[in-house]
């Protein structure tokens, strides 16, 4: 446990932020140049303990990967190299990691076991394992296999053609990597567009896919080829910065290099809802993904609606839109967001704690906020929710609080931004 006092900005923020690397991409990138042939450089690696969790997985199952700093070089020999691990796997607190490698390791012809930490124990894994199970998947665990720890015995397995239940770009991950290496071609058909990282990373690696609107298929017995990887930097960290100047008056900051893939900027599109000031400069496609920076400048903003194809493009932003709701005027309604009550913690339920302890008018849905803006916040002590983007949003509004703001944990940042307060340093003087 890690207590931080943190007092309110007398200032508004200014300068420039490159955020670290994009999560979901940094796992991917780990995956996918395991299961290659050739040799893959990773550029701006996320140097995160999720991340590392990945690592550590491939290690663990022999692939050699050197890591300096933000790049990795991974030596990938194809899945066939990949020896049984003696131990069981930590992944931590990390929920793609976790759905991912079940779909990696369910056609293998491997036994591992996996465990994670008390907030991932707690999170269900049936919505991976029914689908892997269809296809001919082995997977034990608790409650049915529902709650880790969770043992796969690699199995033959055989295509299927799935109707995602839940808008999760991990579901949909976990069973286009069992369909390479399963036995016939691999359907799924998602409810609405989720971010597309695995099916464009593994084009990029030389895999043959077919992408019809909400259907996408891949076809059995597939190899991967190495290849270089860029990292953007990571729109959901960048997204507290956005917020921060957007809630400080007079502030103005640039986040450099974020990936636009407009599977995940809806938090772009809310603040443009809600009229902010905000422009994307120098714009280009770096390794298949757009980046570009993004300026913001204070502005006041008004209250806007939050809902259905939009939610899966700013899920884990949701947090920190929330913080941003409480200075807009009028009520921001989200909605169509039950999915945030299964991750690191009930994300609604920890909102609406930490928003009203911190003086904000927040009414919780089963599947979304109600928030009533503007209001004036005050101090008080927080509690991490073990979650790092809760730890985050809470640190944002402690800039704007009457009085000093203190979190009784900020251990979790470790998570997905292990800079977050040297950057909010470098911003603040
Ligand atoms: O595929 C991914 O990298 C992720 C997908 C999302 O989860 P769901 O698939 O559960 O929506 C997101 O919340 C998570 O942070 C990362
Ligand atoms: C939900 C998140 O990640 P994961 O599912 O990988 O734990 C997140 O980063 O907000």
């Amino acid at each position: 446990m890690k207590e931080r006092i943190l007092q309110p900005i007398g200032n508004p923020l200014h300068g420039e932020i490159e955020v670290p690397g994009d999560k979901s991409i940094s796992h991917r990138s780990i995956m996918f140049g395991s299961l290659a042939h050739g040799t893959t450089i990773v550029e701006h690696f996320l140097n995160s303990e999720d991340c590392l969790r990945t690592v550590n997985i491939f290690r663990s199952m022999g692939v050699s990967i050197e890591q300096k700093e933000s790049t990795l070089t991974i030596y990938g020999e194809g899945p066939q190299s990949f020896t049984e691990p003696v131990e069981p796997l930590y992944l931590g607190n990390s929920g793609t990691t976790a759905r991912l490698i079940l779909g990696i390791l369910a056609g293998l012809p491997l036994f591992t076991t996996f465990y994670g930490d008390r907030s991932l124990t707690k999170r269900p894994m049936n919505r991976v394992v029914e689908p892997l199970r269809l296809m001919g998947a082995s997977i034990t665990g608790r409650s049915q296999g529902n709650y880790l720890p969770l043992s796969v015995e690699g199995k033959t397995l055989q295509a299927i053609h799935y109707h995602l239940p839940v808008k999760s770009a991990q579901v949909k991950s976990a069973v286009l990597l069992a369909g390479l290496f399963a036995n016939g071609t691999t359907t799924v058909t998602e409810i609405s567009p989720t971010r597309n990282h695995t099916e464009s990373m593994l084009q990029a690696f030389g895999v043959e896919l077919l992408n019809n609107g909400l259907d996408i298929s891949v076809r059995g017995q597939q190899t991967l080829t190495a290849t270089d990887i860029y990292v953007p930097g990571d729109i959901s960290s960048a997204a507290f910065f956005l917020v921060a100047a957007a809630i400080v008056p007079g502030s103005q900051l640039k986040l450099l290099h974020v990936g636009l893939n407009e599977t995940r900027t809806g938090i772009i599109d809310v603040l443009q809802a809600m009229g902010a000031d905000i422009t994307i400069e120098r714009e280009e496609t770096k390794g298949g993904e757009r980046i570009g920076d993004i300026h913001i400048r204070y502005k006041e903003l008004t209250a806007t609606i939050i809902e259905g194809d939009m939610i899966p493009r700013l899920i884990d932003e949701i947090p920190i839109i929330a913080l941003l709701a409480t200075q807009a005027e009028g009520t921001t309604v989200i909605k169509d967001a039950a999915e945030l009550r299964v991750k690191e913690t009930d994300r609604i339920q920890a909102v609406t704690e930490t928003l009203t302890n911190l003086g904000a008018k927040v009414e919780e849905k089963e599947d979304g906020l109600l928030i009533h803006g503007r209001s004036k916040l005050h101090g008080n002590r927080i509690q991490s929710y073990h979650d790092h983007r809760m730890v985050m949003m809470a640190s944002i509004a402690s800039l704007i609080t009457t009085s000093e703001v203190v979190i009784n944990d900020i251990s979790p940042i470790a998570t997905s931004y292990p800079t977050f307060y040297a950057d909010l340093k470098s911003v603040s003087e």
